[in-house]
């Protein structure tokens, strides 16, 4: 089975997670954009969805489901479906390797459960490994990049085509290379409470409910607390 393969399967199996007659919170990534292509199939049954991202919005649009802006949204969002970079037997993971990262925490904080969809490759012991992507207002980041070496790690501002990467809210990343991240939920604080940053891609204290996770021997069902 290929990647992909793994991805179509958790895509596929995070359907029946889906409630009649509601509005959905939508990550983004590869593994989304699978997600995504299967809701398609049973739009009829939900009202719409809130995007984690303007790509994520497109395809949502692109398959004629109804996007809805966070502020017009007033109960919770029953579930959220997004991807990971790196998920634990614990439900902490990394994301951002999309770059998606404020919104996706934003819209996972908006609901009452995250329903991780993740391939077997995913799944660590200690975080780390995927470089932790942390954004940050453009005008602080060489200020905040030294104040993130403390930690251990590397940080490097992400770059596209030779320029640096903007996010869908106009700020830029750290990708911090060399962590091992023992207590995801106290590094999280610790980095939100830096001055300039707007969002790390650690997901601890807002971890995932369940991953369905795509094994070579079929998707199993992890739950956490
Ligand atoms: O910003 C992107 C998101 O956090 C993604 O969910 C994450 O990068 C995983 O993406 P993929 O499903 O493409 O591996």
């Amino acid at each position: 089975m290929s990647q992909d393969d793994l991805k179509l399967s958790v895509a596929r199996a995070a359907i029946q997670y889906i409630p009649e007659g509601k509005i959905i919170g939508v990550g983004t990534g590869s593994t989304a954009n699978f997600f995504i292509d299967e809701l398609a199939r049973i739009k009829n049954r939900i009202v719409g969805a809130v995007a984690s991202s303007r790509a994520t919005a497109d395809r949502l649009a692109s398959h004629g489901i109804k996007v809805f802006d966070l502020n017009d949204i007033t109960e919770p969002l029953p579930v959220y479906i997004d991807g990971a970079d790196e998920i634990t037997a614990k439900g902490a993971m990394i994301k951002g390797g999309g770059g998606a990262l404020t919104r996706e925490k934003i819209i996972a904080s908006a609901s009452e459960k995250f329903i991780c969809i993740a391939d077997e490759s995913k799944l660590v012991d200690i975080l780390g490994k995927f470089p932790l992507p942390v954004e940050v207002i453009p005008m602080a980041s060489q200020l905040i990049a030294r104040k993130l070496a403390v930690f251990g790690g590397k940080p490097v501002l992400r770059m596209k085509e030779g320029k640096p990467f903007v996010t869908d809210n106009g700020n830029v990343i750290l990708d911090v290379s060399g962590l091992q991240i023992k207590d995801p939920a106290n590094l999280e604080e610790k980095i939100n409470n830096i001055v300039g940053v707007v969002t790390v891609g650690l997901f601890a204290r807002t971890g995932a409910n369940l991953c369905l996770m795509g094994c070579s021997d079929g998707v199993k069902t992890l739950a956490f607390q």
